[in-house]
C-alpha cells in the first residue's frame, strides 16, 4: 500500500508552551490535526476557566493565517480547585478535561496534587458532571525507582482512586508500560490511556547507549523493549481504548542540552510520518485512522473529523527539518533513527 486516507487526526495530549515558543511549534500541530487537548502546565499553570479561556485566546491568536484548529483545554487540578469553576468551565464547553499532575511529577508540576483527599470535591463534581480526568501517572516518592513509577501509581493511588470514585472517567496519560496496557485492559469501563509516538518507537536505550542523549528524555523515561512492544501491540490493534497523545514538549535546546536537562520530547512536527512507519511496520496500516481519529473523539464524546488527509509512502526518504526555530531558541525534532518514506500530502 503506498497511499492511505484517513480522517484527520487529533492529538489527545499536547504541549503547546506560550509566547515565542507557542507561536514557533504550532504551525507544526494544526497542519495536520484538527483538534488537541492542551497541557496547562504553564508557569504559572492553568488553574481556573478564566486563565484557560485568556490561554484559548493566546492560542487562536498564534495559529498561522488559514489554519483551523480547535484547542480542548484542560484545567490543572490542585487542592484548592473549584468544583464550581469547573462546572462552570464544562457547561460553557470551554473545558474538556482537568489534567492532574502528582507534585513534582514532571516539567511544572510543582503545584499539584500532594494529599488526594483535598483535591476529593474536586474530583466527586467530576465524577458526578461527567468531566474527565487526565493523569500523568507517576508516583514521585523518593524510595520508588524512575523506571517503577508508573507501576507503582497504578497500584497505590489510580486503582484506589478509581474504586472511591468508579463513576469518573480517567484517561491514562503517555502510557509506558505492560502493567499500564494490562490494567486499562482490564477495567470494565470509564478508564482510558493515550500513548505518545516516541514511546511507540524509543526504548531506554536510545536514551543512555553510547552517551547520554537528552533528546530522547521524557517522563515518563522511556523503559525496557519489552513494554514499548507492549505499546506497540495496544496501539495498533484498535482496541478503543488506546489513542494517540503525542505528548509533544517542546523545551528549548539549551534547557535539554545542559547539566540538569528538562523532560519532554518534540514530535508534533514529523509524528503522523513517524506513526505510519510504525503502523506499517507492524502490518496495521489499516488501524492507524482508528488510533489517530477515531478511539479518541468516541472516548471524549465528540464526532470524528469530518475532513481527511492523505499520505504517500515516498520512494526516497522525505527530508525534515532537526530543529524547529522559535523566536526563543531552536527546538530539536525527534530522530526516529530511520528513515521516514510516509508524507502528509493533502490536508
Ligand atoms: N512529557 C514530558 O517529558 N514533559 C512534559 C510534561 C509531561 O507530560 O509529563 C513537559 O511539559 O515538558
Ligand atoms: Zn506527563
Ligand atoms: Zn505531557
Amino acid at each position: 500500500m503506498n497511499t492511505i486516507s484517513i480522517r484527520r487526526p487529533d492529538d489527545w495530549h499536547l504541549h503547546l508552551r506560550d509566547g515565542a515558543v507557542l507561536e514557533g511549534v504550532i504551525g507544526d500541530t494544526s497542519r495536520h490535526f484538527a483538534r488537541a487537548i492542551i497541557m496547562p502546565n504553564l508557569v504559572p499553570p492553568v488553574v481556573t476557566t478564566t486563565d484557560a479561556r485568556a490561554y484559548r485566546e493566546r492560542i487562536m491568536a498564534a495559529l498561522p493565517k488559514g489554519d483551523r484548529f480547535e484547542p480542548l483545554m484542560t484545567l490543572y487540578l490542585t487542592e484548592q480547585t473549584d468544583p464550581n469553576d469547573l462546572e462552570d468551565g464544562k457547561n460553557s464547553g470551554l473545558i474538556t478535561a482537568v489534567k492532574l499532575y502528582p507534585a513534582g511529577a514532571t516539567t511544572n508540576s510543582h503545584g499539584g496534587v500532594r494529599d488526594f483527599d483535598k483535591a476529593m470535591p474536586a474530583l466527586e463534581r467530576m465524577a458526578k458532571i461527567g468531566l474527565p480526568l487526565c493523569v500523568h501517572g507517576e508516583v514521585t516518592t523518593p524510595d520508588v525507582d524512575i523506571f517503577d513509577r508508573e507501576a507503582v501509581f497504578i497500584e497505590t493511588v489510580l486503582d484506589p482512586l478509581r474504586k472511591r470514585l468508579p463513576e469518573l472517567k480517567v484517561t491514562m496519560e503517555h502510557v509506558t508500560t505492560a502493567d499500564g496496557i494490562d490494567y486499562i485492559k482490564s477495567a470494565e469501563s470509564n478508564l482510558a490511556g493515550t500513548i505518545t509516538t516516541h514511546h511507540l518507537i524509543i526504548n531506554r536505550n536510545a536514551l543512555l547507549v553510547g552517551g547520554i542523549r537528552p533528546h530522547y528524555y521524557c517522563l515518563p523515561v522511556a523503559k525496557r523493549e519489552n513494554h514499548r512492544l507492549a505499546l506497540r501491540a495496544a496501539a495498533t490493534s484498535g482496541d478503543a481504548r488506546f489513542f494517540l497523545g503525542t505528548d509533544s514538549a517542546p523545551h528549548v535546546d539549551p534547557l535539554k542540552e545542559c547539566g540538569c536537562g528538562c523532560a519532554g520530547i518534540y514530535t508534533s512536527l514529523n509524528t503522523m510520518s513517524c506513526l505510519a512507519h510504525v503502523f506499517e511496520q507492524d502490518n496495521a496500516l489499516d488501524k492507524l485512522e482508528a488510533f489517530t481519529s477515531l478511539n479518541g473523539p468516541a472516548w471524549y464524546g465528540l464526532a470524528p473529523n469530518e475532513e481527511r488527509i492523505s499520505m504517500v509512502r515516498q520512494a526516497d526518504p522525505v527530508a525534515f527539518p532537526d530543529k524547529r526555530d522559535t523566536g526563543a531558541g531552536l527546538v530539536t525534532v525527534f530522530d526516529p533513527m530511520f528513515p521516514l518514506h510516509w508524507e502528509v500530502v493533502e490536508t
